[in-house]
Parts: C-alpha cells; structure tokens; sequence
C-alpha cells in the first residue's frame, strides 16, 4: 500500500487587500515507503506551500481542499485538531533553517524527547532514554542531550532537527532544503543519513530542492512544478535525459554542470501571477515550442512513458500517434 496518497490538493491565501493567490492547484502525487521524491521548479511556484499544507503548517489566512491520506488515514478533513494528531507522529518535517525549528533556551535532548511526551508515546525517562538513541542514530554522541542549540555547527543542529522529526517514527519526512545552508562535504553526509533512514526505516521522504543534480542522483522519483501545478513526474534519472515537458528541460539547461560541457541557459521570462486566472498552459508565453491550442487549453498530466506524465500537448500527441 502506498504510505502517501495526495490528491486534487489546492491551496489558496485570502490577501488582505482582497483578491487570493493560488499557489497550488491541483497537485495529486503518491510515494511508496522508503520512497525518495523530488519536489522541483523555480522559486515561487508552490513546492513549500504544498508540503506544508500536508503537514497543517499554513497560516490561517490559507484555505486548503483536497485529500491526504497517510497509510490510509485521511488526514486533512478532520482539521487542525485531528492534524494535530498526525503532525510529528505520522508526518514530519525537517526545515531548511535547522536553527529555526530548534528552541534555543531548552535542551536538545528535552527538545527531541517533547513530542514523545506530547503523543503521549513515551514519558519523561523512556522519552529521554529515547532522546539518547536518536541523537545517536543521527551520529551526535548521547551526551550531547544535554547541551544548547548554539552549541552545535550547522550541519549538526541539521541532524538534531532530523532527530527531533524522528522522534515519533513518522511514516513520511518531509525536508524543505534540507542541505541548502550546509558545505558539501556536511551535505554529502546528511544525504547518507537521509538514504540510511528510508532504505532502513521505511519512511517516504519528500525532498523540496532548487538542485536538480541532487534530485538525479538522490530520488526514485521526481515532479516539476510550475505556477502552482505539476508539469511533469517521472522516475527522477529520466527527468533530465527524457524531460518530456519544455519547462522541465529549460529548467535542466538552465542547471551549470560540473563538466562545463553544456553553456548554460536561462529561460527567458518569469512565472506567471498566482492572484490572476490563468488560461491555456500557464507555461506557454516562455515556452519555445507553443503550438496554437496553449493559449485556450490547459494541457493535463498524461501518460508519457513508464511511470512518467508529462502536462504538454506536444507528449500527448506523441504518446497518442
Ligand atoms: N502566507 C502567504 N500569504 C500569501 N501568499 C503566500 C503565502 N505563502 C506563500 N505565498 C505565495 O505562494 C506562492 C508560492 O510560494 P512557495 O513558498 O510555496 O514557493 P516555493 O516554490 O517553495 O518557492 P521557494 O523555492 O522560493 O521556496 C508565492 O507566490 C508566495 O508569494
């Protein structure tokens, strides 16, 4: 069984001069356990706001519809009360900021045993006892439990928010740019924890990441975003070699490689308003293949080969000839 199903979700912000913004529209995705996902595409189109929206983390201002199921629990329609129950226990987030998801006057090893005792999974000593064996599974000694935040350099205090989202053994972790902040060498090691816990543990992990490389190399599968939609999802090697949707290649030229063999290439334009109604393909005035039914149709994901779909006229007729 699928550890995530999310279908048709949409999210939309009230703006407090009136009017909303749409920044996600529609996105249905599901992960098997131990599957890596890719989230990709340019600042701004939906990634963050789609996973917080799983994990209830959006403002009041946000409205969210939809379906999430989590191991066959719907976990959106009972809302914030039933999410409550859900968040950490079941879903959990690493954030890009690890600093910011940690509090800086309290222990790390009280911080990490916290939402044990919230859950009502453990109590004090067991979830202290507990707090222990994470902070070692994410490779800081056990005695570290009792020391502050500041305490630690960065891409510690990254594997002690991975511990903290770990405490309840979700089913699903969900890592805003988890890497982001960090040098390569940290990265390459908390990438190595990041395979560790899925390939052993069973967790689904949903990565959001602007490094396309990384989503190659680290993911089963990925899916391109675009103005608050998916444009394309497909195993996540195929994404660069077999990109079937414009965007999704321009975004791939527009990555430097570290060969230098290919010029790099920016796409010319900027994403369309999520305020306004879009019609036709939202990627069509920077696309450099439009063909004349873009501008009135909005292309839907269709099947574009083995487990890929791709949102694009052009796939559609290929797949269909
Ligand atoms: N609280 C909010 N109120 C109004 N609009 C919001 C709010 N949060 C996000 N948005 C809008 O939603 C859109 C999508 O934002 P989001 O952060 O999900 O994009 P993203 O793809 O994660 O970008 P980045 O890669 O830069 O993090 C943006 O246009 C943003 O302005």
């Amino acid at each position: 069984m699928n550890v995530v199903e999310c279908n048709d979700l949409h999210v939309w912000f009230d703006l407090p001069g009136g009017g909303q913004v749409h920044p996600v529209n529609g996105v249905s995705f599901s992960l098997a356990p131990s599957e890596r996902y890719g989230l990709v595409g340019e600042s701004g189109c939906g990634k963050s706001t789609t996973i917080l929206a799983l994990l209830g983390l959006l403002p009041p201002t946000a409205t969210v519809a939809g379906s999430v199921s989590i191991a066959g629990t719907e976990i959106l329609a009972g809302g914030e009360e039933s999410m409550r129950g859900h968040r950490w226990r079941d879903i959990a987030m690493v954030f890009q900021g690890a600093m910011n998801a940690l509090n800086p006057v309290k222990t790390v090893g009280w911080q990490i045993a916290e939402p044990m005792r919230a859950h009502g999974i453990a109590r004090r000593a067991k979830a202290r006892e507990r707090a222990r064996e994470l902070l070692e599974l994410v490779g800081i000694p056990a005695a570290a439990a009792d020391r502050y935040p500041h305490e630690f350099s960065g891409g510690m205090r990254q594997r002690l928010s991975i511990a903290m989202a770990l405490a309840c053994e979700p089913k699903v972790l969900l890592a805003d740019e988890p890497t982001t902040a960090l040098d390569v060498m940290v990265q390459a090691q908390i990438l190595e924890l990041l395979t560790w816990l899925t390939d052993e543990l069973g967790m689904a992990l949903v990565l959001v990441t602007h490094d396309l490389p990384l989503v190659s190399q680290f993911c089963h599968r990925a899916a391109v975003m675009y103005a608050g939609k998916m444009v394309e999802e497909g195993p996540a090697d195929q994404l660069s070699w077999e990109s079937q949707h414009p965007y999704t290649r321009l975004l791939f030229s527009a990555t430097p490689d570290l060969y230098g063999d290919e010029p790099v290439v920016s796409i010319p334009g900027a994403p369309p308003r999520l305020d306004t109604e879009i019609v036709g393909c939202p990627f069509r005035p920077r696309c450099d293949v439009p063909m004349d039914r873009c501008a009135a149709e909005l292309p839907l994901l269709t099947t574009a080969g083995p487990g890929h779909r791709a949102a694009c006229f052009r796939t559609e007729s290929v797949v269909t000839a």
